[in-house]
């Protein structure tokens, strides 16, 4: 029990508290193999440019001592000129490349993780995506990655630039005078220790700010999503309400981390460049005490007053390093989120008899199937019904291990599922869902997710046996009629015979059917029911079942009572046997007859 139910509940949707500061770097080295080579190269242009930058300054220092020492002349000024120019051509020349090669580098890390997330996520447990609403887990796999391109594009090249080439011209300041080296750096030490400072406030709020980010993803999304309901109520007004909410609510909390890191982050600008405060008095009194000549001034001047400026790239760094860690730290928590157990093995199996032994499974904490034992026998059609919450879409979600079971087995063919393959267990369980999913694209492409690279051939067979042709050919395209996103253009009845069309096309040995609550006319039901006849054909079939008529023939009836079983048969035992059953059939039947009674006082009215 203890690995399923870990894994069920480390899927839920909590945002860390606080960045972990070094998340980035450990998903660079995971998952930035093409990247490395190109970081390091640009890296280390971006080094050079920055050194290049500084020649212009050290030109203006030799320059002034050419002035203090009367050898100044228009040749030396030309030449000095041509040197600061050539060098600021090449400055930029070679940070153009060195972005160049970062951007590159960015874009495959992002490119390299995305991928990673999306075979991760096809082998988490279902639990992960119920945890979460969808515009927060899109924010998460579209947007976060992003965020790494800061880092990866600007904050690695120029970043380790700015640090390499301050700390080589600290160390030639400390060898010229190391007094008047120690003036130029000692503010340095105190705006790092402000920026850290502000990085801790902010990353404090770091994880309410993810968390509000993943509301107002989340309440954007459903206020699009439900707008027909919303238009039907008229309750525009409220739920834009909750939606604007979301938006204030978080752009409250990203002006309050701006508000705290703005002071401290304003001071370190500040100090990054006020060293020529320190550098001037300083010089002024060693001067003064005979061991400083004007040169040696002149050069702290120069150089001291503006080596830091490097330091400055380093400000966009900082300001976002606290986002950008979370992003790196909520990356890698879905990347560690234990995936199902996979064996890969592909094994004979006898027959695709589906047996439950004392299954129990819940959700979070909470257990909804309790010690449940049915067998759905090899080729058979087994019925589950039951009250509605009793468990029924559960149980079959748990076949085609959508969950995985807390205590107990389900087997195929005398296997437990979980040592069979995913890949096999896949391919032998075709699962037709009462919300069937049509993605946009193509009829065809649609009916293709069940066998990659039918032939047209067999793509009308299983239409046809789907009793699903007839409508395809006489929309406008036919078979290359394009769905709307979720296939909005079609009804509800065409889309379950779309979605028995794409089973058929699997041709899998067993079939799990959450058959639909409701369809728009009676002549789409009738359809519906010769489509699922040819589909159980030689089938295992586990039908969950809400229109008792449909399932009067099964070869069993399971019938659940809160999660327990409460009894199994066939219809005519079950019915005589006056218990669950009996009751269930009795206000179908009665409710059936009411809407009869209703058709025939509308036909009656016509
Ligand atoms: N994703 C979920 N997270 C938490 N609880 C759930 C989830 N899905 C179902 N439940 C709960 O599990 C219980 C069984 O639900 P299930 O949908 O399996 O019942 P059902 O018999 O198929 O119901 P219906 O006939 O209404 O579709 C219910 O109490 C339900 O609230």
């Amino acid at each position: 029990m203890a690995v399923s139910e870990n894994v069920e509940r480390s899927a839920g949707s909590e945002v860390p508290e606080r960045p972990d500061f070094f998340a980035s770097l450990k998903l660079l080295m995971r998952y930035g193999e093409g990247a490395k080579p190109l970081l390091v190269l640009s890296a280390f242009l971006a080094t050079g440019a920055v050194v290049l930058e500084l020649v212009p300054i050290w030109v203006v220092w030799r320059l002034v001592i050419a002035l203090i020492d009367g050898t100044a002349s228009a040749g030396l000024f030309a030449s000095y000129a041509l040197i600061a120019l050539a060098a600021v051509i090449a400055g930029y020349l070679l940070m153009g490349l060195a972005l160049g090669l970062s951007h590159v580098a960015a874009f495959r890390l992002i490119h390299a993780l995305r991928l990673a997330m999306a075979r991760h996520l096809a082998r988490l447990p279902m639990g992960w995506f119920a945890g979460r609403r969808s515009g927060g887990a899109k924010k998460l796999i579209v947007d976060e990655p992003e965020r790494l391109e800061i880092l990866v594009a600007h904050g690695l090249p120029e970043g380790v630039s700015a640090i390499g080439t301050w700390l080589a011209v600290t160390i030639w300041l400390f060898a010229v005078d190391w007094r008047m080296a120690l003036a130029a750096i000692v503010l340095a030490p105190v705006a790092f220790g402000l920026m850290l400072s502000a990085m801790g406030r902010t990353s404090r709020m770091v994880g309410q700010y993810q968390a509000a980010g993943e509301r107002m993803n989340g309440a954007i999304v459903e206020y699009l999503a439900g707008m027909a309901v919303i238009k039907i109520f008229n309750r525009s007004g409220e739920s834009l309400g909750e939606a604007a909410t979301a938006v204030r609510d978080y752009a409250a909390i990203e002006t309050e981390m701006g508000r705290q890191f703005v002071p401290r982050g304003a001071l370190f600008y500040t100090l990054v460049v006020a060293n020529i405060c320190v550098i001037l008095p300083v010089g002024m009194l060693l001067m003064r005490s005979g061991t400083l000549n004007l040169t040696g001034l002149a050069f702290f001047v120069i150089l001291g007053a503006n080596y830091s400026q490097p330091l400055l790239k380093l400000f966009n760094l900082f300001h976002n390093m606290a986002h950008i860690s979370m992003a790196s730290t909520l990356i890698e928590d879905v990347l560690g989120t234990q995936t199902q157990t996979d064996t890969g093995k592909r094994i004979e199996l006898p027959n695709r008899e589906v047996k439950f032994e004392n299954v129990r499974f819940g959700y979070d904490a909470h257990e909804v199937i309790h010690d449940v034992s049915f067998t759905a026998g090899d080729g058979a059609v087994t019925a589950l019904v039951g009250p509605s919450g009793s468990g029924k879409s559960t149980l079959a979600s748990l076949i085609p291990r959508l969950h995985d079971v807390w205590e107990g087995r389900i087997t195929l063919g005398g296997t437990d599922i979980r040592d069979i393959g995913i890949d096999q267990l896949m391919e032998e369980v075709a699962f037709v869902f009462q919300d069937t999913f049509l993605f946009s694209g193509t009829i065809a492409e649609n009916l293709r997710l069940g066998k990659a690279g039918a032939t047209e051939a067999e793509l009308h067979a299983a239409a046809r046996a789907a009793r699903a042709h007839a409508f395809i050919t006489a929309l406008p395209d036919g078979y290359e009629t394009k769905l709307g996103e979720g296939g909005a253009a079609l009804s509800g009845g065409e889309r379950q015979r779309l979605a028995i069309a794409r089973a058929i096309l699997k041709n899998a040995p067993v079939i799990v059917l959450d058959e639909a609550t409701a369809f728009a006319d009676p002549d789409s039901e009738a359809a519906i029911q010769e489509a699922l006849s040819e589909l159980a054909r030689d089938r295992t079939l586990i039908v969950v079942a809400h229109r008792l008529h449909t399932i009067m023939g099964a070869d069993r009836i399971v019938v659940l009572d809160q999660g327990r079983l409460a009894e199994t048969g066939r219809h005519g035992d079950l019915v005589a046997q006056g218990g669950l059953y009996a009751r269930l059939w009795a206000d179908y039947t009665a409710a059936q007859a009411i809407s009869l009674r209703g058709n025939q006082a509308a036909e009656a009215a016509q």
